[in-house]
């Protein structure tokens, strides 16, 4: 037991640290996160600088400045926080990072996304150790609150004079596990819509037939999402090349309404979770809605809590320099890529939609898609051939040659 862990690589040992701090919702320990991130700037000699975007929401900086800081930078990002855990249903203390016998290390933001934050970050003291530098600049983003949305997160970030300053020219951000043999990567979302429908009605005495209830509108438009939902499912279940990432998911989330059981309410309220190719017309598809909101009765109306409409994806045609600089790292490396388009969302959304091309990638191959799943866990050996990928991709991402515009 000892010699196993006397015999840990560092990198490891640093993975299993950050997973012990409690950056969990609904009260992340920023903090601690804040505090770690200090340290690691100090032993990679990196300057850190702390931007707070909104109160008590700071996104941490980290710089190695290129041999020419006057062109674009890479921007390595990553979200501090992690989605909260049901302890009972899990093997193992799910902050505590226990390694197993077969190397799998079990912990909340094993998968998403410490391991990516530690990859990028000892991926750069390999190459700082080995004495390197390269043309362009690296940014490392270290940003909160992803978990819940991004607002005082990156969507704050972005329009901050500080990120207009970092001068990004290509972002990598998170992308999801992969069971097979392959790694996939993500040129873009899913847009989520999160809809509230309210349902006006005749209210009135449990025991007549009321006329207009809320209950009677509220079930045609469950109807007409669910059956959406359905074709929409048909339509992933029946074609060989589609993935999640190109039909519209729709899930019914949360229902309200009502105050006794002998009272017809006054109104009764459904909310859905809607994940939108960037392949769909918005329009169009709002219009649909619409459409079902009168056809299920008068007075209908609808709100929405979230309603992303940024649509731009990111080039992987062989002709743009930042694809060409990624793909063709890999292939040396002899990984096989899948292109897809991420069926939740992440922090790129926020990226791509100020025009800028952002890649969602997490190198892990060989591994069960366990984010936010009980049990969340990386093998150890996935998780160092990770930072070979980051300590191979960097060198030639940052000496990607100027492009027109850049000096
Ligand atoms: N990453 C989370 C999700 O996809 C939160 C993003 S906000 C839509 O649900
Ligand atoms: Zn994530
Ligand atoms: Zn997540």
């Amino acid at each position: 037991m000892l010699l196993s862990k006397s015999r840990e690589d560092p990198a490891v040992s640093v993975f299993r640290e950050y997973i012990r701090l409690k950056t969990v919702h609904p009260e992340p320990d920023y903090d601690g996160a804040l505090k770690f991130l200090g340290r690691i700037s100090e032993e990679l000699g990196l300057p850190m600088k702390k931007i707070e975007v909104c109160p008590g929401r700071v996104v941490a900086i980290m710089t190695w400045t290129g041999t020419n800081p006057s062109l674009k930078s890479v921007l390595l990002n990553s979200h501090t926080d992690v989605v909260p855990v049901y302890q009972e249903q899990w093997k193992y203390d799910a902050f505590a990072a226990v390694k197993d016998a077969e190397g799998n290390i079990y912990g909340r933001g094993t998968q998403d996304m410490k391991c990516v934050t530690i990859q990028y970050i000892e991926a750069i003291r390999r190459l700082k150790a080995a004495g390197k530098r390269f043309p362009r600049t690296i940014h490392l983003t270290f940003v909160p609150d992803e978990e819940v949305g991004g607002h005082k997160g990156m969507e704050s970030f972005i329009n901050h004079p500080e990120f207009k300053k970092l001068n990004v020219g290509f972002a990598l951000d998170e992308g999801l596990a992969n069971p097979t043999e392959a790694f996939t990567v993500f040129y873009g979302e899913r847009n989520p819509w999160w809809i509230t429908i309210r349902c006006p009605g005749s209210p009135g005495h449990g025991s007549r037939f009321v006329e207009n209830t809320a209950a009677e509108k509220l079930r045609r438009i469950i109807n007409s999402f669910l059956a959406f939902r359905e074709r929409e499912k048909q339509r992933l279940d029946t074609s060989e090349c589609f993935t999640l990432g190109d039909v519209t998911t729709v899930n019914m989330t949360m229902v309200h309404g009502g105050v006794a059981y002998n009272v017809i309410p006054a109104e009764m309220d459904v909310s859905f979770d809607l994940r939108i190719p960037p392949t769909v017309d918005l329009q169009e598809f709002e219009e649909q809605i619409k459409a079902w909101c009168a056809e299920a009765g008068e007075g209908i109306t609808y709100e929405f809590a979230q309603k992303f409409m940024q649509q731009n994806t990111t080039s992987t045609e062989d002709n743009n320099p930042w694809w060409k600089a990624f793909s063709s790292t890999c292939k040396a490396l002899n990984m096989t890529l899948e292109k897809e388009i991420f069926p939740a969302a992440t922090d790129s959304r926020f990226i791509r939609a100020v025009g800028l091309p952002a890649i969602g990638f997490s190198p892990m191959n060989r591994t069960p898609i366990l984010l936010h799943d009980h049990n969340e866990f990386l093998n150890e050996e996935v998780f160092l051939r990770g930072i070979t990928v980051y300590e191979r991709l960097l060198p030639v991402l940052t000496a990607v040659p100027a492009q027109s515009g850049e000096e």
